[in-house]
């Protein structure tokens, strides 16, 4: 908990000078109240936050906005039913994404700051971020697209996050706008760690991820590596670019032929430095 605070409070350079006092006293607090007296992690329970407004709906989980009572720390609370989660056979894949993102601290990767659970439900206790999806705020901007300056900062955000993953061995696999939240500070948070694994010595060859962002070898069977993050990083950076993914078809079949042919077109209002990382981005069968 303590390398996650210290973490973030490398962002505090960035707070206005009148609230740093009161930001690092909450996080002095919160460090404190973490720490159990015999110097274990505190076990959390719901009694410990008082929580407020919906902030968004996923396929199985509810996230609030939440305030953890002694420290007055915002949080995100993300609450799952048992019963679904039992019900749609994913209690491994909830494990695996909670002990895959408890477990980076990274200034790009959206916190895990706990979990604990009652008798019906799974709680995740996330770092907030305030900004909310990349991809509302793509949809908010003028043509529905970012402007360059705005993509470089965020695909740099996420290759170096995913370096950092990259480095611990996880592979995140699903990576898109959907799945990127901003801070307060209109950092990128990559979030959903749901289809993340582990990268053991040998290679993955499952099928997973959203059509768009498929990568090649994931389409065509073959054992793949991390690099699978490096072709979703090339798409997401056409799509903040020029608004839409550039495989996106009518049907699935086409998308897959396009993906697989890397059939891709940039509009004229594309320049030629977009233009030159994104089609360095490319696939070998291992
Ligand atoms: N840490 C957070 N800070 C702010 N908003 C959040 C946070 N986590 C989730 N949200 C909001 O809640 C919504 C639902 O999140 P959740 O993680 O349950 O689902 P999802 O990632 O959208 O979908 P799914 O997990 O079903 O694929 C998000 O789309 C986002 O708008």
């Amino acid at each position: 908990m303590e390398q996650a605070l210290a973490s973030m409070e490398l962002q505090l350079d960035k707070v206005p000078e009148e609230l740093k006092p009161h930001l690092k006293k909450l996080m002095g607090r919160m460090i404190e109240s973490w720490k159990a007296r015999d110097g274990k992690e505190k076990e959390y329970r719901l009694e410990d936050f008082e929580v407020g407004k919906p902030l968004g709906r996923g396929k199985f989980g509810r996230v609030y906005l939440a305030r953890e009572k002694r420290t007055e720390f915002m949080v995100a609370l993300k609450v799952l039913f048992k019963s679904e989660l039992v019900k749609e056979e994913i209690e491994h894949q909830l494990i695996r994404e909670i002990e895959i993102q408890s477990h980076l601290s990274h200034p790009n990767v959206l916190r895990m700051l706990t979990y604990f659970h009652d008798e019906k439900r799974v709680f995740l206790v996330l770092e907030y971020a305030a900004i909310g999806e990349l991809y509302k705020e793509m949809r908010k901007q003028p043509n529905q697209r970012f402007d360059e300056k705005r993509v470089a900062k965020y695909v740099y955000q996420v290759a170096d996050a995913l370096m950092y993953c990259h480095k611990n061995k996880v592979i995140h696999r699903d990576i898109k706008p959907e799945n990127l939240l901003l801070s307060a500070w209109g950092n990128v948070k990559i979030a959903d760690f749901g289809w993340s694994v582990h990268a053991p010595s040998l290679r993955r060859k499952t099928m997973c991820g959203t059509l768009d962002y498929l990568p090649p070898e994931i389409i065509a069977g073959v054992q793949y590596t991390e690099h699978v993050d490096h072709w979703c990083l090339g798409v997401l950076c056409y799509e903040l670019l020029v608004g839409h993914p550039p495989f996106e078809s009518k049907d699935r079949k086409t998308t897959y032929k396009r993906i697989d042919h890397v059939d891709m077109k940039f509009p004229s209002f594309v320049s030629p430095g977009p233009r030159n990382l994104i089609s360095k981005v490319s696939w070998q069968p291992i």
